[in-house]
């Protein structure tokens, strides 16, 4: 994504550290009927591994989470881009870019987007978006 282009509203954020990203390409499976009808944004490693395993989905990649792809959500949330976030973290194995991780959680909070930061969580936001 070029600096200060825009990607439309109601994106739907997926983003997972790496001891994570099989169990979000596992939910990208199960829900990919649901998640074709949004546009979604991924930090680069993740929207890799889902669009390997779903490739019909209208995704865009943006940097990595270490090289500012959080940062580059975020900035999305506080645009008023997005309308949901799935964030699997990996709450066990420290991030060399954790006060990234905690700003994108903190925007999500400040501008009240639904977050999902785990597959239990990520099971009832997909669901609410069904409907
Ligand atoms: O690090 C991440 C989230 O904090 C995710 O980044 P990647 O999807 O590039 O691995």
């Amino acid at each position: 994504m070029t600096p200060g282009a825009s990607l439309g509203a109601g994106l739907l954020g997926l983003v997972a550290h790496d001891s994570k990203k099989d169990e979000m390409v596992a939910w990208a499976l199960a829900h990919r009927q649901t998640l074709a009808r949004f546009p979604i944004v991924t930090t680069g490693t993740t929207g890799g591994r889902i669009l390997d395993a779903c490739p019909e989905l209208r995704l865009t990649r943006l940097k990595s989470g270490p090289l500012g792809g959080d940062q580059q959500i975020g900035a999305l949330i506080a645009q008023g881009q997005v309308r949901g976030l799935v964030f699997f973290v990996d709450p066990l194995t420290a991030q060399p870019h954790d006060v990234d991780v905690k700003a994108l959680m903190r925007v999500a909070l400040v501008y009240d987007i639904p977050l999902a930061l785990n597959p239990a969580t990520a099971q009832m936001l997909i669901a609410a978006l069904r409907e």
